[in-house]
C-alpha cells in the first residue's frame, strides 16, 4: 500500500482528521436529493460540505440542491462513483478538508445506481482513513417503487445490504401495511438496520447524522475476503495508488458486472440502464412536451429530471419523473432560460428518444422577445 507522503503535500498539511462522512445512498429517484436538501437546510451551525455524484451527463443535481451561505458543494463529474469516480472521489475530499476552518462534516451523495461499497471503501481504504470517519451509510427507499427483483439490479440490493441506515421514503404514497411487509423484506436483507419511515426525507438530524452506525471492522474483515479470490489491476492515477482498496472494490464490480476497465463508461450502463441528456436554448412548446409524456414517453425510462423551459411560461418548471409518476414544479429563472433533461432507463432507444425530445422545441415566440417571462 502506499504511503500517505506521496499524495500532495498542501493535502497532507491538512490538520484535521476525523471529518465525519456520511454517504446517503439509494436507487434512482427514491429522494436523495431531497434527503440531502433536509439535511442542509436544519443543520444548524454545523458547515457541511456535499458531493454530488450524477448518473447523466448534465449535473441537474447541482441546480436542485440548496445554496447554503458558503459555496459547499462539489460536483463529481459524470460516471460511475464505483470505478471512474475514485480518483476524482480522494481529490474533492481532499478540497475539502483544504478547507479546515470552515467545514464540520461531509455528506457524499451517490449516483442512484452506485454500489456504496467502494465508495465507503474508498474512505476506508485509502489514504482518507487517517482524516475522515465514516459515520454511516444512509440508503434512501422509494416505498412506492421498491423491487428489487424489477430492476435486477446488484446496486439496489447492494444498497440495502450496506446501508445502516434505511429510510422508507415517500411513506406517503403507499399504505401502513405495505410499509410494513416491505419493512419486513428490508430486514430480510439487512437486518439490524435502523428503519425509519420518512415524507421526503424529514427524519430528524439527530437520528440520521453522528450517529457512528459504520463498522468499518466489519468491512475489512468482508473484503479482505473478497480480496483473496481475485488478482486485479488497475490503472488509478499513481498518486492514490493504493491496491488495498481497489482491489476490494473492483473485485466486486469484476464479479458482479463483469466488468471492462478499459471502457469505464460501459460500466455506466450499470444494470442496463444507460442515460440520455438533452440540452437547448430553445424553450419546448408545452402540447408538445404534453404530447411527448403522454403518448410517447417509453415505460422503460425509469427516471428522468429535468429543469424546463417551456415558451408559454415566464416560469422556470422543474420536472421529475420516478418511476410512473411525474410532477412539474415552478420557480424562477434566475439566469437566461434553457432546457436540460436527462431520462434514465433500461434499454433505452437514444435516438428515438433524442429526437421526439427535439421535436417538442420550438422558436422562441415573438412576445418573449419583447419581455415576457425574463
Ligand atoms: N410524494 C413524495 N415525493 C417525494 C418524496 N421524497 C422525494 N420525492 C419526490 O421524488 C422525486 C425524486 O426525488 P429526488 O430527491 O430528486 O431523488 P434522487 O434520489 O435524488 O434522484 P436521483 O439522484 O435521480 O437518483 C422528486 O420529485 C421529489 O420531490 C416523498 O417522501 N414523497
Amino acid at each position: 500500500m502506499q504511503t500517505a507522503a506521496t499524495s500532495s503535500t498542501s493535502a497532507m498539511d491538512v490538520p484535521k482528521h476525523g471529518l465525519p462522512v456520511t454517504i446517503i445512498t439509494g436507487f434512482l429517484g427514491s429522494g436523495k436529493t431531497t434527503l440531502l436538501n433536509h439535511i442542509l437546510t436544519n443543520q444548524q451551525g454545523v458547515k457541511t460540505a456535499v458531493l454530488v455524484n450524477e448518473f447523466g451527463e448534465i449535473g441537474i443535481d447541482n441546480e436542485l440542491i440548496i445554496k447554503t451561505d458558503d459555496d459547499n458543494m462539489v460536483e463529481l463529474s459524470n460516471g460511475c462513483i464505483c470505478c471512474t469516480i475514485n480518483n476524482d472521489l480522494v481529490e474533492a475530499v481532499y478540497k475539502v478538508l483544504e478547507r479546515q476552518d470552515s467545514i464540520d462534516y461531509l455528506v457524499v451523495e451517490t449516483t442512484g445506481l452506485a454500489d456504496p461499497l467502494p465508495v465507503a471503501m474508498t474512505f476506508l481504504g485509502t489514504e482518507l482513513r487517517d482524516m475522515t470517519r465514516l459515520d454511516s451509510i444512509i440508503t434512501v427507499v422509494d416505498s412506492e417503487n421498491f423491487s428489487l427483483d424489477l430492476f435486477n439490479s446488484e446496486a439496489a440490493y447492494s444498497q440495502i445490504a450496506y446501508g445502516d441506515i434505511i429510510l422508507l421514503n415517500k411513506a406517503d404514497l403507499v399504505d401502513e401495511a405495505d410499509l410494513d411487509s416491505l419493512e419486513v423484506r428490508i430486514r430480510d436483507i439487512k437486518e439490524g438496520a435502523r428503519i425509519l419511515r420518512t415524507v421526503k426525507g424529514q427524519a430528524p438530524l439527530a437520528a440520521l447524522l453522528s450517529v457512528g452506525l459504520f463498522e468499518s471492522d466489519k468491512y475489512f474483515a468482508e473484503e479482505a475476503e473478497k480480496s483473496d479470490h481475485h488478482d486485479h489491476a488497475h490503472a488509478h492515477a499513481p498518486e492514490h495508488e493504493d491496491h488495498s482498496a481497489c482491489d476490494h472494490d473492483h473485485g466486486k464490480c469484476e464479479h458482479d458486472h463483469d466488468h471492462d476497465h478499459h471502457h469505464h463508461s460501459n460500466h455506466l450502463e450499470n444494470d442496463g440502464f444507460t442515460s440520455v441528456s438533452f440540452e437547448s436554448d430553445r424553450p419546448f412548446n408545452i402540447r408538445k412536451f404534453q404530447h411527448f409524456l403522454d403518448n410517447q414517453l417509453p415505460t422503460n425510462v425509469f427516471r428522468a429530471k429535468g429543469i424546463l423551459w417551456f415558451d408559454e411560461s415566464p416560469k422556470r418548471h422543474i420536472f421529475h419523473l420516478s418511476g410512473k409518476r411525474f410532477s412539474l414544479d415552478d420557480d424562477q429563472w434566475v439566469s437566461t432560460p434553457k432546457n436540460q433533461l436527462v431520462l434514465i432507463g433500461q434499454g433505452l432507444d437514444h435516438e428515438a428518444l433524442r429526437s421526439q425530445v427535439e421535436s417538442c422545441l420550438t422558436v422562441p415566440s415573438v412576445s418573449r422577445g419583447k419581455g415576457f417571462g425574463k
